[in-house]
């Protein structure tokens, strides 16, 4: 359903060259559901706006629903939805009105595009809402309603730029479904990009990591965390100054690998967590170390991007679910 080779975007700034994606391979089968992550800055919205012919690519090829990228840009159109992060409703329009405009763009009948339009508000949880306007909407109900708008010439294919940023965890949840639901009855492809990670483990099939515009990993959710062996042990210190000692005593525990120290949190790898936590419970005893915290749990996939980046996503700035504190 896409299939890129060397696909790279350079912009200038300020007379210094930004290569924003520097030459990414991918490819996404039909049906599949696959979450594109990486840190700020990384790339996904660059590659995203090259595969959905918002912006040319300065090299590389791809075909995307069967149509070149450059050679047949208006056949990729036809065939892709593309939900951009800031969405695109405007606020003062009924919302079933802008559904059917947005349908006509592309030659359907305004009879078919209301019927699609109604079918898609029924599956997408929006009855009743036909005649409201966005701006009297809930942050759900108009992320919803742009994923109709995504989704309402019925799509092969369709990206979602981080597509439940701000909505409250059960609102996600439900957006999950509906996407899900994408994909069971119509059997759309969907390529996503997101800043939550129990989002990617949840939703995805595939995940592909981004990070300074190259693809780092690719493979399932299971299969990224199976890459990082060992558990994952955290000790909370109780004062900011005995962060350090304590990131000693962990990298002195046997088979770790170097503990990463954040405000009062000290995060190492360890081979096996158990044993591991009896001998530093010993270990910060011996040195009169009074900790607020300790755990030893298996690696998620924020231990995966962190190993992979660098960079914690959370420490990145994502932002945090309504009503949820970051
Ligand atoms: N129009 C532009 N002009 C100059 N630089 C740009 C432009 N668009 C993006 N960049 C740069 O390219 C790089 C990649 O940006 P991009 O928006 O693709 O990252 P991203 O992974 O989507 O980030 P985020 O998670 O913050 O949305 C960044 O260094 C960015 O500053």
């Amino acid at each position: 359903m896409i299939h890129a080779r060397g696909l790279a975007r350079t912009f200038r700034k300020k007379k210094q060259e930004v290569r924003a994606v520097d030459g990414v391979d991918l490819d996404v089968d039909a049906g599949e559901i696959v979450g594109f992550l990486g840190p700020n800055g990384a790339g996904k919205t660059t590659t995203l706006r090259m595969l959905t012919t918002l912006l040319a690519p300065t090299s590389g090829t791809a075909t995307v629903a069967g149509c070149d990228l450059v050679a047949d840009p208006v056949g990729v159109r036809r065939r892709i939805g593309y939900v951009s992060q800031s969405g695109s409703t405007a606020p003062e329009a009924r919302a079933g009105e802008e559904v059917v405009d947005h349908a006509r763009l592309y030659g359907i009948s305004t009879a078919d595009a209301t019927a699609r339009g109604k079918q898609l508000f029924r599956e997408l949880d929006l009855d009743g809402l036909w005649e409201r306007q966005p701006r009297a909407m809930s942050g759900g109900q108009r992320r919803r309603l742009d994923i109709a708008l995504g989704l309402v010439h019925v799509p092969e294919l369709v990206f979602l730029d981080e597509p439940t940023t701000g909505l409250d965890p059960q609102a996600r949840a439900n957006l999950w479904q509906h996407i899900r639901g994408l994909r069971e009855e119509r059997g759309t492809t969907v390529f996503l990009t997101t800043h939550y990670l129990d989002e990617a483990d949840a939703l995805c099939d595939r995940i592909l990591v981004i990070d300074h515009g190259a693809i780092v990993a690719s493979g399932t959710p299971d299969e990224l965390k199976s890459q990082v062996g060992g558990d994952v042990l955290t000790v909370t210190a109780s004062r900011d100054d005995e962060a350090a000692p304590i990131a000693r005593l962990v990298d002195g525990l046997v088979g770790a690998e170097s503990a990463v120290v954040s405000g009062r949190q000290v995060v190492g790898r360890v081979p096996h967590g158990g044993s591991a936590l009896v001998q530093l419970v010993r270990e910060l005893d011996a040195a009169g170390l009074v900790v607020a915290g300790i755990e030893s749990r298996r690696p998620s996939l924020d231990d995966v991007f962190l190993g992979l980046t660098g960079r914690s996503l959370r420490e990145e700035g994502a932002p945090a679910p309504e009503g949820v504190p970051a």
